[in-house]
């Protein structure tokens, strides 16, 4: 199936900022083989903040590392912009991530020794280039962090941890920020925080960003939702509601309940409802 995160009522999306074709992803040979992606074909449109969603080993994570460059593929091609990165070398990839990409994880992966300024700037610092200190000043007061700069991580709470993470990924101006599940390790007041914070990055800033997440309150902060299920982009949704998230994942865990990990979104889910609630 291929998408387009473009959203309908919205400026039309100025280009696409990563794009694979036929993208697949085996890991290990023979019987123990696993195939994590199925030939997905995907293009995310520029300027836009897509989620993506799906059970519990549905290759979510490795979408995310084969379009960022951090994994190789088994088979396919993947774009950032323009540039094919499937078939670069180690060195060219990594230069490309560095200067085109901003990442977010959910362990934050902040350095410890590094206070909060260093650890925003840090990318630009390895890469010899100089921030654009007005951007960084407003990144920095649009994130809240302007008193917390001389801080080391470990005498920042979470959140704060997370905005610091956010700051970083921004502070270069990336093409493109991934973020695998930068709420999961916040209560819910500071995971809306910093999606706030992405979501205005979209808006205010033009910020392409492609999240991965479990939580359907989070997915709620989007403009397209993509499903996968086995490793194939199965559905999306655009504008979309915690409400409608839900649902829709109810809709595949009762669909197909023979599918690996859906008893996991069932689970997760259908319970108390608390991942909605947050939103
Ligand atoms: N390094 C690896 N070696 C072997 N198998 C792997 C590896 N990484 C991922 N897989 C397998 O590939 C499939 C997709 O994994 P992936 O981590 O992309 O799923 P996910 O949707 O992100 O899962 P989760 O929501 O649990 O993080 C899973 O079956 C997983 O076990």
């Amino acid at each position: 199936m291929s998408t387009a995160a473009a959203a309908p009522g919205r400026a039309p999306a100025d280009g696409i900022a990563a794009r694979a074709r036929g993208l697949t992803k085996a890991y290990g040979s023979g019987e123990t083989a696993v195939l994590a992606l199925d030939s997905v074909d995907v293009d995310i449109a520029r300027g836009r903040f897509t989620a993506v969603m799906g059970p519990s080993g549905s290759g979510k994570s490795t979408l995310m590392h084969c379009l960022a460059g951090l994994d190789t593929v088994s088979a396919g091609r993947v774009w950032i912009g323009d540039t094919e990165i499937t078939g670069l070398k180690d060195r060219e990839l990594t230069r490309l991530r560095r200067d085109r990409i901003g990442f977010m994880f959910q362990s934050f992966n902040l350095i410890p020794t590094l206070d909060a300024l260093e650890n925003i700037t840090l990318p630009m610092d390895i890469a010899g280039r100089k921030p654009d200190d007005e951007w960084l000043d407003e990144v920095i007061d649009t994130l809240g962090l302007r008193d917390r700069l001389g801080h080391r991580p470990s005498q920042l709470s979470g959140g704060q941890q997370q905005r610091v993470a956010c700051a970083r990924a921004l502070a270069s101006r990336p093409e493109l920020i991934f973020a695998d599940e930068p709420t999961g390790n916040l209560d819910s007041r500071a995971g809306l925080e910093v999606l706030g914070f992405l979501r205005d990055a979209v808006d205010s800033l033009g910020q392409t960003v492609v999240m991965v997440t479990h939580d359907p309150g989070a997915a709620a902060h989007s403009d397209l939702v993509l499903y996968l299920a086995d490793g194939r982009i199965v559905d999306e949704m655009e504008h979309p509601t915690a409400e409608a998230v839900l649902e829709r994942m109810r809709l595949f865990a009762g669909g197909s309940p023979q599918s690996p990990g859906l008893e996991v979104v069932r689970d997760r889910f259908d319970g108390d409802g608390v991942a909605v609630e947050e939103a």
